[in-house]
């Protein structure tokens, strides 16, 4: 798989030696056929034989149900066997709340510390593993999920997290696995920099020592493919990590695991302990070695980790000073002008605000269209939203849905009582949907409200589900609302305009440069690419270290210079300190 070069003369270069201690080739990751390219998505059309599989995966994970999952630390499983302390958390299907999926053992303080000895000592190994060698798990791993275990996984995720398979696949398959090879592509760039300045008798050279501690991921419930970054990233730049999976998505990431394992992942390399976030996030960052945090949710659960690892920073409990990358949540924005293309602008907000029912970080929440098209506008979105019904997308009745459930009652509770607060609130007006049941799954309508205050909460407050704001502006004021999208809210995620006026495109593009970390023109503000929309937001939104592209890997480093001297001195002075 990997081409060798023998036989060459030339002089060792420092990449080969700080990459490949035992060195007798020099490894280029695979080219053609295999290149590192993104992976197409399948079209799931109606009659293919991708639906048959994927109907099999189905209804095989549904029968085995409910799975047990396990506790891994050093690549042996722990379950909840009464005598412990442990309990086991049920996670459910959100589009049919009584069907129990998985019963996840969580992590008592003894687990949680046992992962963290288990990542300190499987350090030197991993680290010292040949990046060859990383790769190839990593790369393997991403071939397993593509081919064995292409429908196992979207069946996963689409039971587990409520997803249609269109989602399911533009996630847990093509996102996922894009992470796990552009990243050793990505590393294998990064580990070739080096001091290009040099003077005579002297060779510089830059090694990319993993963190000396271990990382701490902790990862959302709604992509998998962010699980698999959070945890892949780190590990492949040789750090072990202690992995905190969200409750709600325990099932596609314990198979991940599982697919890392049987990809070759060493014993100990990624510590898998689901559980109480706070009694984990607590053990963990008690550790002197806890170099890294790699985070992925709400705003507010990472500012609390922020503040809980500046104030142990503060009293001298780590070694380093940690790193920490989170990637956090938005209140994204359409700015649609007049000279936009109406039906275009309609579709890409329909699909960015409820595609995969508005659960992505980079969902469509704030809309603003001009008055003079706004009727035409939301006729069209009315006429498209009358086709749409929130489905069991799993289920032979849903398998076609646009949309499925919100993922679990907390949020389906937090939907339902923005909706009513709207009913009574005399500066809202539900123009769309505002219907909501829990009786079998969580579902929410997609629901569009009306605001007529530019500063109402509704066009600041992330709510994470299908409910769409807007704000209808006058034509002629099209220009205030640069500052009102800037300064309305404390995120910085995406955001796009609409319009066919290249003025108007130059001008929101600058006036706009601080308020979306990734801004489109005449595109949806979601659906970033690996490897070309590199994905991340500022101010609340996050550290902005850029999933899917090089500089996350930065991230997990730290640099090593070694100055090597070929030069002898047959005298202490300086030419200077000559009289
Ligand atoms: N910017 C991005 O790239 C991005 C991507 C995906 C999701 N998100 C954001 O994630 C959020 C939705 O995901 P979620 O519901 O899983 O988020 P969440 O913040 O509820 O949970 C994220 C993770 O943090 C853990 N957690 C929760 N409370 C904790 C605590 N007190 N201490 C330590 N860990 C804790 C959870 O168990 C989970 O593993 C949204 O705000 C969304 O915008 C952002
Ligand atoms: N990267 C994804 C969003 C991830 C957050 O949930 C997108 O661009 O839509």
């Amino acid at each position: 798989m990997f081409k060798r070069s023998v036989g060459r003369s030339v002089a060792l270069s420092p990449v080969i030696i700080a990459n490949s201690r035992r060195y007798i080739a020099q490894f280029s990751i695979p080219k053609s056929p295999l290149s590192i390219k993104n992976e197409t998505t399948k079209d799931f059309t109606k009659k293919s034989v991708d639906w048959d599989f994927l109907k099999e995966a189905i209804l095989t994970l549904t029968d085995a149900g409910p799975i047990e999952i396990p506790i891994v630390i050093n690549g042996n499983q722990f379950f909840a066997n009464g005598k412990d302390g442990r309990k086991t958390l049920s996670q459910v299907n959100p589009a049919n709340h009584r069907q129990v999926l998985a019963n996840v053992t969580q992590s008592n303080e003894k687990d949680v510390s046992d992962a963290i000895e288990a990542a300190k000592v499987s350090k030197a190994k991993w680290m010292n593993m040949p990046f060859a060698d990383r790769s190839a798990i990593f790369l393997k791993a991403a071939d397993l999920i593509t081919t064995k275990y292409r429908y196992k996984m979207l069946a996963a995720t689409m039971l587990g997290q409520g997803k249609n398979v269109f989602q399911a696949e533009i996630d847990c398959i093509t996102e996922l696995v894009d992470f796990f090879r552009f990243n050793v592509k990505y590393a294998e760039q990064l580990y070739q920099q080096q001091p290009l300045e040099t003077s005579p008798g002297v060779w510089n050279r830059a090694e990319y020592r993993p963190l000396e501690g271990f990382v701490y991921a902790v990862t959302p419930f709604n992509f998998t493919a962010i699980a698999g970054n959070l945890v892949g990233a780190p590990a492949l730049m040789g750090n072990t990590v202690v992995w905190k999976p969200s409750a709600s998505a325990a099932l596609s990431n314990y198979l991940l695991l599982t697919i890392l394992e049987e990809a070759g992942l060493p014993k100990g390399v990624v510590n898998f302990v689901p559980g109480d976030p706070n009694l984990v996030t607590d053990v963990v960052l008690k550790d002197e070695l806890f170099s890294a945090l790699h985070f992925t949710g709400s705003t507010d659960v990472f500012k609390s980790l922020y503040s809980k690892i500046s104030n142990n920073v503060s009293n001298d409990v780590y070694r380093d000073f940690p790193r920490i990358v989170g990637e956090t949540g938005g209140k994204n924005f359409h700015l649609i002008h007049k000279s936009a293309n109406l039906k275009h602008a309609v579709a890409s907000a329909v699909r960015g605000a409820f595609e995969f029912q508005g659960q992505k970080c980079s969902a469509l929440s704030r809309l603003y269209v001009p008055k003079s098209i706004w009727d035409d506008f939301k006729q069209e979105m009315v006429d498209i939203l009358n086709e749409i019904s929130p489905a069991n997308c799993s289920a032979a009745e849903g398998l076609h849905s646009f949309m499925g459930p919100v993922i679990h009652e907390p949020s389906f509770q937090k939907l339902a009582k923005a909706i009513e607060d709207a009913k009574s609130d005399p500066e809202l007006e539900i123009v769309y949907g505002g219907k909501y049941n829990n009786s079998k799954g969580f579902f929410i309508q997609p629901t569009i409200i009306k605001a007529t205050n530019p500063n109402h909460d509704f066009l600041q407050k992330e709510f994470f589900g299908p409910i769409l704001s807007v704000y209808i502006y006058e034509d002629a004021d099209f220009s205030s609302m640069f500052a009102k999208i800037d300064k309305t809210t404390k995120y910085g995620l995406t955001g796009s305009v609409f319009a066919n006026d290249r003025e108007i495109i130059r001008q929101t593009e600058e006036a706009l440069r601080y308020s979306a970390g990734n801004f489109y023109i005449n595109d949806k503000c979601t659906g970033a690419v690996v490897g070309q929309q590199w994905f991340g937001g500022a101010r609340m939104s996050g550290t902005n270290d850029k999933a899917g592209s090089g500089n996350i890997l930065n991230r997990f480093v730290s640099i090593r210079n070694i100055k090597e001297n070929f030069l002898e001195l047959n005298d202490y002075k300086y030419p200077s300190n000559y009289r």
